[in-house]
């Protein structure tokens, strides 16, 4: 069973567009876990341009399900996160002006760093994982650090899939079996889509939780949008 944990950045996103308080975050949350999603990841960035600091502290009350908060390690992220206590902390080694992630860890170059993060999380009860690249030598440098799970990025599987390549799968296969075999959680994330996932899914062995936004929003606009085209027509009337 693969868990969903719906990322709500792009709801902010669209917020923030606008300055005031629309759609409202606290209440999306609600709504996608009274929906069914297992759990609920935002992703801060320093900048704050969608997901805000203080939405991550009126988030902790509203979710109820898996508390995912994704970012760079920066020292205002740890102390917030060391606040809240969420489910689980997902480390993403960010540029500050990086327009979405773009890249894993390296796990080799990093690993100190890394432990040293990973365990301050640990001794705080708050579970780790760490966002990296399919790449075997990089999840054998993941075990180095202790992390409790790894975080597939999957933006080049998506990409490949859409062009019809399907074995862009491959060495995403490969790095779970390694992963599972060393006793390493698997969740996975990135342009993840109804399109993609049932593949993704079917292919990796142990794949524990998956957190989807961009898509996810996209997609409820547009499945969503005929309705509420009718619903104001029906006003209208
Ligand atoms: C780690 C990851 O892939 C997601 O958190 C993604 O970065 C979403 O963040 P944005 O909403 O900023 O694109
Ligand atoms: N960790 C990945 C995530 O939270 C969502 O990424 P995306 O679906 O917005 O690309």
């Amino acid at each position: 069973m693969t868990k969903l944990s719906v990322n709500i950045n792009k709801i902010a996103t669209l917020r923030n567009s606008r300055g005031g308080d629309f759609p409202n975050v606290v209440q999306v949350a609600k709504d996608v876990q009274r929906f069914g999603a297992e759990g609920v990841t935002i992703h801060p960035r320093p900048d704050e341009r969608h997901i805000r600091y203080q939405d991550a502290f009126d988030l902790k009350t509203a979710v109820y399900t898996e508390y995912n908060i994704e970012g760079n390690p920066i020292k205002k992220f740890m102390d917030m996160v060391l606040e809240i206590k969420p489910t689980q902390v997902t480390l993403v080694p960010d540029a500050d002006d990086a327009i979405t992630s773009n890249a894993g860890w390296d796990t080799i170059k990093h690993k100190d760093f890394l432990i040293d993060i990973i365990t301050e999380c640990k001794r705080n009860n708050i579970r780790t994982s760490i966002f990296v690249d399919p790449v075997l030598k990089q999840i054998e440098g993941a075990k180095a650090t202790g992390t409790d799970r790894i975080e597939l990025y999957t933006e080049a599987f998506a990409h490949q899939f859409g062009l019809g390549n399907s074995e862009s799968i491959v060495p995403y296969t490969e790095c779970a079996v390694l992963a599972n075999s060393l006793g390493l959680g698997i969740n996975a994330g990135h342009d993840l889509s109804l399109d993609n996932i049932k593949f993704f899914k079917d292919h990796i062995p142990g794949l524990l939780e998956v957190s989807i936004g961009h898509a996810l929003i996209s997609e409820s606009l547009y499945l969503g949008i005929e309705n509420v085209v009718n619903m104001y027509l029906n006003k209208l009337k």
